[in-house]
């Protein structure tokens, strides 16, 4: 080994592209003790080889009667020499106690050497007898890895302090006071542990969870903290309340405790819905010209060819309020990533009406018409004489129309002046199968059906920066309205209140939905983002739920 450490240095230049990683690694390898280290290595394992055998093995007890061998250095030399001799390279443990009662040899004495990170394990009290026992031992946490305390077992004492008439609490108090190293005095528990098979599961969090501000979890520390839209592994799922997860960014091992899916999912239903999913549909400002606030956006207007007729507005009849039985907890997910030539994701945008959707739409397709593309609504209102049916609309009679709701061929549709409006499924297939981006702009309700392994949406939240940011940026902004309203035109900064409380219903009852959510403050900022973000979906790995590779 010490030879390979030092031809390593001059062997990097090759691998390694970084001058930083170059400069980390000369340092690491160049490191004085790290040789000291591995000679001492070397050394021992040439001593294993040869098997010599020691003449003493206890040169300490000699040396200590010669009065030269008495300096510091002599007797440390000494004493290693004895550690060799004797192999005794474990920690020295303590003697084992005098006083062991009745059942002394049910008794285990444990030592753990413990640094700054928790010792991963939770205690609780038994009901019956009062004994403390140990309840959960933390995947991967410095317990698990010692491999010596065990769910079950009762703890008798902590560093010699008796632990059979103290609360949990106390209990947890002494074990965080102390530093190094601490002696836990058990009596195992008899039952056979099942190992649990490597848990490889994933799943993205559809809630925040703060084990601080959770009144059920038996031990605080001992939780896991996580935001909507993390992903976990679930490392642990034998207790059926908590789980133990570790989050998949961070290199820690140890695992952490969060509410089982089926505990969450009661609490939930026990709680009812929050107060704020009560949001109402607001009809369309652009077919009802009275009306005042903004409401969740219909689709099917950003026409390629004409800007300004494209507006047609009307209410989507395939309206659905929150879902109880979908109650937001985890949803398993798996890595995908797009093969070259693979058909693209869907691009779903969602926001409140007038945050600048169209806008990012138009600026999407001006910038690449070949690799963007947007769905062709359909309608039942007759063709005008300047329009080509497939170009503004694709037109069909109403008795169509209505076959065609009944056979679920619309994702949405709605009713304006007597005529439908909607999009197709086929119409956003259309677009896929010309190996183009296909955007598409839903009420927020819709994304759940479009969640499909066909379709692999990624959703995009257009969220609307702070009031103030609003009035600035929308000084010279309208509201265009269609030709069905004869071209009227008016400015929105009434609007502006509406928006962002939309936009916060909007995040608070689907936010779990949401890939990624762009703030539309400075135009070309956002947009820029939003290219980048649509790159990285088309190249990247994303987290995906585990149904759409079964396909
Ligand atoms: N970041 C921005 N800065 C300034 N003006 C903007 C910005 N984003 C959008 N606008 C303007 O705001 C108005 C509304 O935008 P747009 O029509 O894209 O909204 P929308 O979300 O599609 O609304 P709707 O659902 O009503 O169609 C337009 O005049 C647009 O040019």
């Amino acid at each position: 080994f010490y030879d390979l450490l030092v031809s390593l240095p001059s062997q990097l230049q090759p691998h390694v592209i970084h001058p930083e990683d170059s400069t980390f690694l000369k340092d690491l390898f160049g490191e004085k003790s790290l040789y000291s280290l591995i000679k001492i290595h070397d050394i021992l394992r040439h001593y294993e080889e040869s098997k010599p055998l020691p003449v003493l093995d206890s040169a300490v007890t000699l040396g200590s009667q010669v009065r030269l061998f008495k300096t510091i250095n002599l007797y440390s030399i000494l004493s290693v020499h004895d550690t060799v001799a004797q192999k005794n390279y474990d920690p020295e443990l303590p003697p084992l106690p005098e006083d062991i009662d009745d059942d002394e040899d049910s008794v285990k004495i444990i030592r753990l050497v413990k640094n700054k990170e928790p010792l991963g394990a939770t205690i609780r009290r038994d009901d019956d007898t009062g004994a403390i026992l140990v309840a959960r031992i933390m995947k991967g946490g410095a317990a698990d890895r010692s491999g010596l305390i065990h769910i079950g077992d009762e703890l008798k004492e902590v560093n010699g302090i008796p632990v059979d008439d103290k609360k949990p609490e106390e209990v947890i108090r002494i074990l965080s006071q102390s530093q190094g190293a601490i002696t836990f005095k058990v009596v195992p528990c008899l039952k056979e542990e099942v190992p649990s098979k490597e848990p490889k599961v994933f799943v993205k969090a559809l809630f925040n969870f703060d084990p601080n501000e959770d009144k059920a979890i038996p031990c605080k520390e001992a939780g896991l903290a996580f935001k909507k839209g993390s992903i976990l592994q679930i490392m642990s799922q034998d207790d059926a309340t908590w789980w133990q997860a570790r989050l998949e960014v961070e290199a820690n091992p140890r695992a952490g405790l969060i509410p089982s899916k089926q505990f969450q999912e009661r609490r939930f239903a026990l709680r009812g819905p929050a107060p704020a999913l009560s949001l109402k549909r607001t009809p369309s400002r652009r077919s009802c010209k009275h009306k005042k606030g903004i409401g969740f956006r219909r689709s099917f207007r950003l026409s390629k060819r004409d800007k300004k007729t494209n507006k047609a507005m009307y209410e989507s009849k395939k309206s659905e309020m929150y879902d109880m039985a979908d109650v937001p907890t985890y949803e398993e997910v798996t890595p995908y990533h797009r093969l070259a030539g693979a058909k693209h994701r869907l691009v779903v945008f969602v926001g409140p009406t007038g945050v600048g959707l169209n806008e990012l739409k138009k600026k999407l397709l001006i910038s690449d018409p070949q690799h963007f593309g947007v769905t062709i609504p359909h309608t039942s209102r007759a063709k005008r004489n300047q329009e080509s049916d497939g170009v503004e609309y694709h037109f069909i009679s109403k008795h169509l129309f209505e076959t065609d709701i009944h056979n679920n061929k619309f994702i949405e549709y709605g009713e304006y002046k007597g005529n439908y409006y909607g999009t197709s499924l086929d119409s956003i297939r259309s677009i896929l199968s010309k190996n183009k981006v296909c955007l598409l702009d839903v009420q927020p309700q819709m994304i759940k059906h479009l969640r499909t392994a066909e379709f692999k949406p990624f959703v995009v939240f257009v969220k609307p920066p702070l009031i103030e940011r609003l009035s600035e940026t929308r000084q010279n902004a309208k509201f265009m309205s269609g030709k069905e309203d004869k071209g009227s035109v008016r400015p929105f900064k009434e609007d502006f209140q509406e928006m962002v409380r939309t936009s916060e219903v909007m995040e608070n009852q689907y936010g779990h939905l949401f890939d990624q959510v762009i703030v539309n403050d400075d135009l070309s900022i956002a947009f820029n983002e939003l290219r980048m973000v649509l790159r990285t979906v088309e190249t990247e790995t994303h987290w995906v739920p585990v149904s759409w590779n079964h396909s």
